[in-house]
Order: structure tokens, then C-alpha cells, then sequence
């Protein structure tokens, strides 16, 4: 098909889109709930379908998405694309659930690993089998409870303490400081150093590479004739996918040299704080490695997966919730009380806060700071890091709510719209609101996966849902009892095009240091 769009211009795309409308729309079979043909969203086209919504922007696409589950509540509706099998769109949960329990029905598929090939190759999110499972055995053990301990009590401290001492140095210059890049960094080192053995930047050539191409991807999925389009405007697209490739096949290649260099192993056990974050460093891509064997493709698209599921979705949660928090000072004192009281009742000096021999983190966990947890839970319902996800149908199946979906039926859920439902979480859904999380005896209230799918569910949910909430609940913890963080910019934040959910143009920061005398 694209030989033919070259050779012969005009022709080609005209003959193109009969084929497609013939295809894709016309040949296209309506999915039915007891017989009955699903309702599709009002302006649905005749022959484009649903098409158009998908052009536009991203901020316009998440309020067309919450205006269907305001319209369409509970019932499954169907959309249809020119060039894609028919779809649907699920806001409810035990649809949700029925998905996540059944990974065997409801696949990837060849929709979203094309388009998300050039990145991810056979990485984690793409792989299914038994790629999948040694990928997430690898995972599983780098992730391990005496690893997240290294995290807590050396790795963290660490890093937060070199960040802090930025901040404080820009402080003293009234220099404006981009929290997205700060907390970006604080992953960045984080999963650098454990998961790689490698110290990696915020704003390095190949974080750069990534987020532009992540972009291309993500619009990939907007524009159904990306790969015709690409041929036009894809050669930054290209240049980063090399960078980024470069850089994967550097890991491995450090990881293999490791390798080779520890065949002896150390019989010396070293308990101090450096000794116990080396036994970790590249846990995580040596685990790959002893996976997947030497196919360096393979591990370093492993490795690329993991890169981007656990520091980005982390360091932009983070973004948001600071976001939100300068929008509403009373949350920001609640946490700063929090915090406070329980340095206090653990007899912990808070003038150590920040420094290298910082103990609070050994306090500052997510089941002590249940406050702390419902904003960031907050943040992540409101602004949930993988916005949207994508399946399709390995085999027929039928929906809990008896819609029946044929073979290659696309499922298509918007976490911006569901978490958003004022069914589930009442009129003030648009709202933020921390309390919403807290019970009457104080504790943080727990949803189901499928009543709050920001983490997914089922045999595929995170790995790193514990990760992320330790790193939470001690950055937000330390960064509000040491600062106060006024917003540098005017108006609303957006995000920008992206698979997860950066924010356009950072978080820009007036930042001043706390009298800790008079906390
Ligand atoms: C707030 C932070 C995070 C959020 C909201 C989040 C959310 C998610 C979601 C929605 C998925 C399913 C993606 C899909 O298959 O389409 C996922 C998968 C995954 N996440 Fe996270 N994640 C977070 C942090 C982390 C961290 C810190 C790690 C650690 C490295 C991590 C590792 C993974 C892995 C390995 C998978 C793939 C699981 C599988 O397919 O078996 N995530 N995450």
C-alpha cells in the first residue's frame, strides 16, 4: 500500500481511502448488548466515525471522554474509527474487572504494539507469555521487600538530600525552580542507581529523546494514518528513537560488563549504608539479563519499559499533587501538621530533616501518613499518570453488562473520565478534595482496582504501586515541612502530549525555606 501511495500520488490515496472505508467502516460489524446495537456518541459521523474527536487535542479529547460518562453512565457505548476495528468505550467496573481477571481475552494486541513498537519493542507493557512472566518475575525481584527497604533507608535519603540542597541553593539566589524537573530527578537518580547501576539525569539527551518520541507515539494513536504522516514529519521522531536506542543498548552493554566483572563473588559482607545500595544497583537489569538471556535487543527494551513505567508515572504524580497543593494551602498545612506530629510522638529532631544522616524516612511511611496518602490518591484520581488504556479481543467474548464483543473488538477506558464519574465520587468530582480518601476512624480508604484503576488490576497490575507510594509520602513529607512553594505561573496547568501525563511547560516554583525554629 505504501508503494503504491508513492508511485502513483493522487491515485493511490484515492484508491487508499475507498479501501479503508470499505475496510474499516462499511465491512465493520455493530457489537450488540442482547441483540441490540450499542448507542454511539452524539456527532458520530457516517463514515468517519469518531475519527475527528481523536485529532484534537489532548486536553479537548480527556473533556469529550468525561462528557460521554456524563452522558453515558454505566452503559458501554461504541465508537468507531476509519482503519481500526470497531470499539467501545467501558466506564463501568465489573466490565473493568472482567478485563482485568481475564489477560488471556483481552490483549494488547497488534493496535497498540504497532504503534508502541518503535519504543517499548517487547518490553513488559507489550509482551505477553512467556516474555511477559520472566519480565515480571525480573521485576517482582527488584521490587522485593529487603530492596524497597534499601530504597527507603539509603537510596532515597540520599537523593533527596542532594535535591534539597539545590533547592536551598537556588533559594538563596531567588532563583524560580521547576518542580517537574525536581521531582523528575529524584527518579531519575533513584532508578538510575537501583535499577541500573547508572547515574541518569532529568534532562539528560536520552530523557529528551524519550519524552519527544513518547509524544509521536501517543499521536500515533490520535491519527489513524500516522505511519503515511511520519514519512513527512518523523525525522526528529527518528533522531530520538536512535538516542534512545543507543542509550538501552548502553545499559546492557554496562549490565554485561558488571556481569563479567563480579563472576567472583565478594565473600565480605558490607553492612554500611553504600554497601547495602551496591548489593541493590542494577538488581534490576541483571535480573533482565538472567531473564531474557543475551539478546541485548530484547533486555534493553525490557529495560527501557520498566525505565519509563516506574520514573515517570512516579516524578509527574508527584508534579500534580504539588500542583494541586498550591491551590489549596489548608491541604499543605494538614500535611505539614502530619508529618510534624509524627516526627515528634518518634522523638526525631527536625532540624536533621534533608541532611545525609536524615532519619525520618524510617517514619515517613505511607501507613503513618494516611493525610499524606489521601492527597496524593487525590492527585492521582484527578490526574492519573497513564490516562487511558487500550485492549483488544484475543478471542469473542461477552461483557459482565451482555454487551458481546467480537474477535479484534477494541476496549478503549479513560482513567481521566471514570475517576471523574460524579457517580462514583459524588457532585464534587471535579473537585479536589483529600477527605474524600479518609475514613470516620482515620485510615485511608482502599477502593478495588476496578473502582480506581490508576494502577490497573489483575495478574497485570503494577509492580511498582508500593514504589511510588513510599517515594510519595517521604518527598512530600520532607518538601512541606522544610518549604513553602508558591506557584510561578499564572492560570491553569495542562498537560502535553505524551503516553503518560507530563505537565506543558513544568511547574515553576517560587520556593521559600521554612524557620524550622518555629515549626
Ligand atoms: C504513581 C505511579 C505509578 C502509576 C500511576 C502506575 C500505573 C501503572 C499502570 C496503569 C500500569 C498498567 C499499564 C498497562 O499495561 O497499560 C502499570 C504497569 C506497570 N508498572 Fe506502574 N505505575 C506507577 C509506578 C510504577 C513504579 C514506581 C514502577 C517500578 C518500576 C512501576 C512498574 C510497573 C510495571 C513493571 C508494570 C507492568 C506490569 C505488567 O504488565 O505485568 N510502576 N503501572
Amino acid at each position: 500500500m505504501t508503494a503504491l501511495l508513492h508511485d502513483n500520488g493522487l491515485l493511490g490515496l484515492v484508491l487508499f481511502f475507498i479501501f479503508v472505508i470499505y475496510y474499516f467502516v462499511l465491512r465493520a460489524p455493530n457489537i450488540c448488548r442482547n441483540g441490540v446495537p450499542l448507542r454511539k456518541p452524539p456527532n458520530t459521523l457516517p463514515i468517519a466515525g469518531n475519527g475527528l474527536v481523536f485529532l484534537q487535542d489532548r486536553q479537548k479529547l480527556f473533556s469529550w471522554f468525561v462528557n460521554c460518562e456524563r452522558q453515558f453512565g454505566l452503559e458501554t457505548f461504541q465508537i468507531t474509527v476509519p482503519t481500526l476495528h470497531p470499539g467501545v468505550v467501558i466506564n463501568d467496573p465489573s466490565n473493568l474487572d472482567y478485563v482485568f481477571k481475564n489477560e488471556g481475552i483481552f490483549a494488547k494486541g497488534d493496535f497498540v504494539k504497532q504503534r508502541s513498537w518503535d519504543l517499548f519493542g517487547n518490553g513488559i507493557i507489550n509482551a505477553d507469555g512467556d516474555l511477559w512472566k520472566a519480565q515480571r518475575k525480573a521485576g517482582s525481584h527488584f521490587l522485593s521487600a529487603s530492596n524497597l527497604r534499601v530504597l527507603t533507608d539509603v537510596a532515597l535519603p540520599r537523593y533527596l538530600s542532594r535535591t534539597i540542597d539545590h533547592i536551598e541553593s537556588c533559594v538563596k539566589n531567588s532563583r524560580i525552580v521547576d518542580l517537574q524537573l525536581v521531582f523528575h530527578e529524584i527518579t531519575s537518580l533513584l532508578m538510575g542507581k537501583m535499577a541500573y547501576d547508572m547515574e541518569m539525569h532529568a534532562d539528560d539527551d536520552f530523557t529528551m529523546a524519550f519524552e519527544h518520541a513518547s509524544g509521536v507515539i501517543t499521536e500515533r494513536f490520535q491519527n489513524p494514518l500516522w505511519f503515511i504522516t511520519e514519512t513527512i514529519t518523523g525525522s526528529r521522531f527518528r533522531k530520538s528513537l536512535a538516542i534512545v536506542r543507543k542509550f538501552g543498548l548502553g545499559i546492557v552493554n554496562n549490565a554485561m560488563d558488571d556481569q563479567q566483572k563480579s563472576a567472583e563473588p565478594s565473600t565480605q559482607l558490607d553492612d554500611t549504608d553504600g554497601g547495602r545500595l551496591n548489593t541493590v544497583s542494577g538488581s534490576l537489569i541483571q535480573s533482565l539479563l538472567a531473564a531474557l538471556g543475551s539478546q541485548q535487543k530484547l533486555v534493553a527494551d525490557a529495560a527501557l519499559t520498566y525505565l519509563t513505567a516506574g520514573r515517570d508515572t512516579t516524578a509527574q504524580a508527584l508534579t500534580w499533587c504539588l500542583y494541586l497543593l498550591m491551590r489549596n494551602k489548608p491541604a499543605m498545612e494538614k500535611i505539614k501538621n502530619e508529618a510534624q506530629e509524627l516526627l515528634k510522638t518518634n522523638g526525631i529532631d527536625i532540624q536533621q530533616l534533608g541532611s545525609e544522616s536524615d532519619t525520618s524516612s524510617a517514619v515517613f511511611a505511607p501507613a503513618s501518613l494516611p493525610y499524606t496518602m489521601a492527597v496524593f490518591y487525590e492527585a492521582l484520581r484527578l490526574f492519573p499518570p497513564i490516562p487511558f488504556e487500550i485492549r483488544e479481543c484475543e478471542q469473542a467474548t461477552t461483557f459482565p453488562d451482555g454487551t458481546f464483543l467480537p474477535e479484534k473488538a477494541v476496549i478503549v477506558w479513560s482513567l481521566w473520565a471514570i475517576n471523574r464519574s460524579k457517580r462514583a465520587w459524588g457532585e464534587d468530582a471535579d473537585e479536589f478534595r483529600p477527605e474524600r480518601w479518609i475514613a470516620e476512624d482515620g485510615k485511608l480508604i482502599n477502593k478495588s482496582a476496578s473502582e480506581f484503576p490508576v494502577f490497573y488490576g489483575g495478574p497485570r497490575t503494577c509492580l511498582g504501586k508500593r514504589m511510588a507510594e513510599i517515594i510519595a509520602t517521604q518527598v512530600i513529607a520532607t518538601m512541606l515541612l522544610m518549604f513553602e512553594f508558591t506557584p510561578a505561573y499564572e492560570g491553569k496547568r495542562v498537560s502535553k502530549t505524551s503516553l503518560t501525563l507530563p505537565m506543558k511547560d513544568g511547574l515553576p516554583c517560587h520556593i521559600k525555606r521554612r524557620d524550622m525554629e518555629c515549626i
